[in-house]
């Protein structure tokens, strides 16, 4: 039977500033995977994980994001949904285990959670040290492990593995992977294209809008590349020729070439 779906996002029109990120965006999540958020910086990956949180103001806005079957953002979502964004939001001059701590007890989270957590994400030696000792990529598991407390239902990260060596970056997708097993919907955006072979399920963006909602053996087979780098520039590349026909009304003028995407990184 198909996982029950965590997140549904009909007819999303969302404008930051003066640009018009997505323009009736339709997509769905289920729970009980792993789904990628992948595409070249700026295509709207953190704009899309903002409005499943509800933290993404619909100023001149249109559409709907429902998350466990209820608006996103609502109250009764607070405990069931976490969100670790890009910048770790901890507190510098506190310690792990007191980030940790106070973090818990502002959700009701069960006492041992903050230590449940922290082993999670191998801080476990860490915790005794304030957080403005912390390398980059340790500041940012802490931010990781304050979304884990509590056992969200939906799980939403924001390039969880930045800066992150393999055998980490390994072990934290070992961790999405059995949360997702536990019935968890993890929501992960990586510009790592790599990282896509990990994942559930694929939601590749390009521009604001999904290029293509696959899987990665999908992904692989039908572009026929090897590797999902190649593959995301195929599909992007098969795009393009799709999208000559009607250039004229696309919205984003002087946007990129295939090419010109590759050379800035699939990122
Ligand atoms: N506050 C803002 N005002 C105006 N435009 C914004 C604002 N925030 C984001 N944007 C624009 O919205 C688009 C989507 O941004 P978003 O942060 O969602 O992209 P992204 O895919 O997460 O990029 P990255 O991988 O670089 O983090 C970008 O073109 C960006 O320039």
């Amino acid at each position: 039977m198909m996982n029950k779906l965590a997140v549904e996002v009909s007819g999303l029109t969302v404008r930051r500033g003066r640009r018009t990120v997505f323009d009736g965006l339709d997509l769905a999540i289920r729970a009980g995977e792993v789904t990628g958020v992948l595409g070249p910086s700026g295509c709207g990956k953190t704009t899309l994980l903002r409005s499943i949180v509800g933290a993404q103001a619909a100023r001149g806005g249109r559409g709907e994001v429902r998350v466990l079957g209820l608006p996103a953002g609502s109250r009764e979502l607070r405990t069931r949904v976490a969100y670790a964004t890009q910048a770790a939001s901890v507190y510098d001059d506190l310690t792990v285990m007191q980030n940790l701590r106070f973090f818990a007890r502002a959700l009701g989270a069960p006492r041992g959670d903050a230590e449940r957590v922290a082993e999670l994400v191998g801080l476990r030696d860490r915790a005794g040290q304030r957080v403005e000792s912390l390398s980059g990529g340790q500041r940012g598991r802490v931010s990781l492990a304050a979304a884990l407390l509590g056992a969200p239902e939906v799980i939403v990260l924001d390039e969880p593995t930045v800066g992150l060596d393999p055998v980490l970056r390994a072990e934290l997708w070992d961790l999405f992977e059995r949360l997702a097993g536990e019935g968890a919907a993890l929501i992960v955006s990586s510009h790592v294209m790599d990282e896509a072979l990990r994942c559930d399920r694929l939601l590749l963006l390009r521009d604001g809008a999904v290029v293509a909602d696959t899987t990665p053996d999908e992904l692989l087979e039908t572009t026929g590349a090897r590797d999902p780098e190649t593959a995301f520039l195929a599909v992007i590349e098969s795009g393009n020729r799709a999208g000559e026909a009607t250039r004229h009304r696309g919205r984003h003028e002087g946007e990129g070439s295939a090419r010109s995407l590759a050379e800035g990184g699939v990122s």
